[in-house]
């Protein structure tokens, strides 16, 4: 049996990882602050700005940056559910389990709100996109997405601990199914059932 392991990049405490830890604040604070604070919004607007630029200055050019975010340990640092260098990802940690399942949890705020009050069911689709995807590699066998069907069972809230599971169900030739789902409190909010097809696209070099 496979003692279980992290299938995610970790996170560093410095370098890239903490300025897009300090990103993903200042989303949630944008969100928190809307329309109605009283912050001086057009100096923050340049603050930010001046920021970026500096980040464009220094950055490598795009076709190295392509080569290098696909190679090593690159590949688990970007995406955008788990990557600790892209400062959209929520981001979720996942465990390859004993049992051949991964295994994740975490809490959602503002900027993945859909109704009131709780998680877009986009956003639901993307992390259960890549889980299903994660557990594919945990399986051994992994593809790109054919069909992802999802139901959506019940609201899935915001600022609540999800737990989120994948597991490969079946390898067919190229053809490959995979479930998984988002739980709150022992409920099932989303349920996914994915087809992949066995194919890999090059990676830039
Ligand atoms: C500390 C670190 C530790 C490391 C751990 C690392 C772990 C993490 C690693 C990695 C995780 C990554 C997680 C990623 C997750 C996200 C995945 C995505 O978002 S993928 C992007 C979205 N998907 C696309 O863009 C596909 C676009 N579509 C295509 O490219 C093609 O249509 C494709 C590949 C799906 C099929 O094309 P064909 O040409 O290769 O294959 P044909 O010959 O058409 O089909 C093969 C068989 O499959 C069936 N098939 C194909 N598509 C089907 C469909 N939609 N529905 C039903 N059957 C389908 C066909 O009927 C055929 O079946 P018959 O062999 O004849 O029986």
């Amino acid at each position: 049996m496979t003692a279980p392991q992290e299938l995610t990049a970790d996170p560093h405490q410095d370098g890239v990882d903490a300025a897009v830890t300090a990103a993903r604040r200042v989303i949630e604070s944008l969100l928190r602050a809307g329309s109605g604070s009283t912050a001086e919004m057009g100096r923050i607007a340049d603050q930010l700005n001046s920021v970026a630029d500096n980040l464009d200055e220094h950055a490598p050019a795009m076709n190295q940056r392509m080569v290098d975010m696909w190679a090593g340990e690159g590949t688990t640092r970007h995406d955008p559910v788990t990557g600790p260098e892209n400062a959209i990802a929520p981001p979720l940690q996942l465990i390859g389990q004993s049992d051949g399942s991964v295994r994740g949890v975490l809490t959602l705020g503002l900027p993945y709100q859909g109704p009131p009050g709780h998680v877009h069911g986009g956003i639901s689709a993307l992390i259960l996109d890549h889980t299903l995807g994660v557990a594919n590699h945990w399986a051994g066998v992994s593809g790109m997405t054919a069909e992802l069907t999802l139901r959506y069972h019940r609201p899935t809230p915001l600022f609540e601990p999800l737990t989120i599971t994948g597991v490969q169900t079946g390898v067919d030739g190229r053809k490959i199914r995979t479930s998984g789902a988002v739980t709150a409190g022992g409920e099932v909010c989303v349920s996914a059932e994915g087809l992949f097809i066995a194919k890999h696209l090059p990676r830039p070099r």
